[in-house]
């Protein structure tokens, strides 16, 4: 059976559509949470999603006892400290991550922080461009499905598709992985940029030198461009810096408009990019987008300072 740890947005979600193949248990933080939702019909962070009888509402890892495969959809800096205190319940499960971020401190991906917790797991990441609310609502989306272990990538892609949620195989874990991190602060930059009323010019230079960076990090890492190019790296960076449905898009769109933002919103760049910026220099990387996201972030820089210090950079031929 399918199980899925977090009922957010994107968790429930994807309980939702996997509803269509049978069984889905989804198991929220705790039993208030989970009586809450059982008698709402619905998840609070995806309103208006009535959820199908196929999908069992649970309470904690206990919930997920039963499950073989496991879809983990809690933010990226909560991931650890859930997988710790599952006490032993994911050892030897398929757990598939599908959070986007970089680990503070330890400046892991979530398929890392897994394979550190818990060693015996087989792991897998999904990824790649789709808003919880469309896949709830059943319009098409195509996802990556990355496992470094072929045969059990190919069992997941069967198990995990469903009609309008086509997914296609990778084994380029750490490819999947950093363009779903790295798009998200791509996309603060950018609505800082469209919220500060620099335009639509700007928001398109700041996608294009993202990408660069992307690249240049995916590289340096040992990703494979193509994968960078697929939809875990490219199509993501399109939707997510394009589309006000997301919430880091809208956090930029709020920085840069010198709004306040709700701190209860899952921003997963604004967490990331500290930890992406160390992870540069530690490669010997530029990276000065994500920087400035960092300052913004911080709130030491201001959109105009961030713009200067992009544009006063050094004149220099155009490549990643
Ligand atoms: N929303 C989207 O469209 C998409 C999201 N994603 C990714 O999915 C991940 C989750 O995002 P999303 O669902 O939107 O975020 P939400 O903020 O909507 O939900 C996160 C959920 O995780 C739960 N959670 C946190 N810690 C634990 C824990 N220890 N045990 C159980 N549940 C826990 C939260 O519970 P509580 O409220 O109690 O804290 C909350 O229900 C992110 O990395 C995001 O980038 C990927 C693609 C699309
Ligand atoms: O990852 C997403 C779309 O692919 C969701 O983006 P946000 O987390 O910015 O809402």
């Amino acid at each position: 059976m399918i199980g899925v740890m977090g009922a957010g947005a994107f968790g429930t979600a994807l309980a939702v559509s996997l509803a269509a193949k049978g069984p889905v248990v989804l198991a929220a933080r705790t039993e208030a949470q989970a009586e809450d939702i059982r008698q709402a019909g619905e998840v609070a962070r995806l309103p208006g999603v009535t959820l199908p009888e196929a999908v069992q509402v649970g309470a904690g890892v206990a919930a997920l006892a039963g499950c073989d495969i496991i879809l983990l959809a809690v933010p990226t800096q909560k991931l650890r400290a859930m997988l710790m205190d599952a006490g032993g319940v994911f050892d030897a499960k398929t757990l598939v991550a599908t959070c986007k971020g970089v680990e503070q401190g330890s400046q892991k991906s979530p398929s890392q922080v897994i394979a550190e917790v818990c060693p015996e797991a087989m792991v897998a990441v999904l990824t790649g461009p789709s808003f919880a609310a469309d896949i709830a609502r059943g319009l098409p989306t195509a996802l990556t499905l990355a496992c470094a272990d072929r045969a059990a990538g190919k069992a997941l892609q069967e198990a995990l598709s469903v009609a309008h949620l086509r997914l296609y195989r990778s084994e380029d874990v750490t490819g999947a992985e950093l363009g779903g991190a790295l798009k998200n602060i791509i996309a603060i930059a950018c609505g800082a940029a469209v919220g500060a009323g620099l335009g639509e010019s700007a928001r398109a230079a700041l996608m294009t030198r993202g990408y660069a960076e992307m690249a240049r990090m995916a590289e340096a890492m040992g990703a494979r461009a193509e994968t960078l190019a697929g939809l875990s790296g490219f199509g993501d960076l399109a939707l997510t810096c394009t589309s006000e449905q997301s919430r880091n898009l809208r956090y930029g769109l709020a920085l840069g408009r010198g709004e306040t933002f709700d701190s209860g919103v899952t921003v997963e760049g604004a967490a990331s990019a500290p930890a992406v910026v160390a992870r540069a220099e530690a490669l010997g990387i530029e990276m000065p987008i994500t920087r400035v996201v960092v300052g913004l972030v911080s709130g030491q820089l201001r959109v105009a300072g961030a713009m200067d210090m992009l544009l006063s950079r050094p004149l220099k031929e155009e490549k990643c």
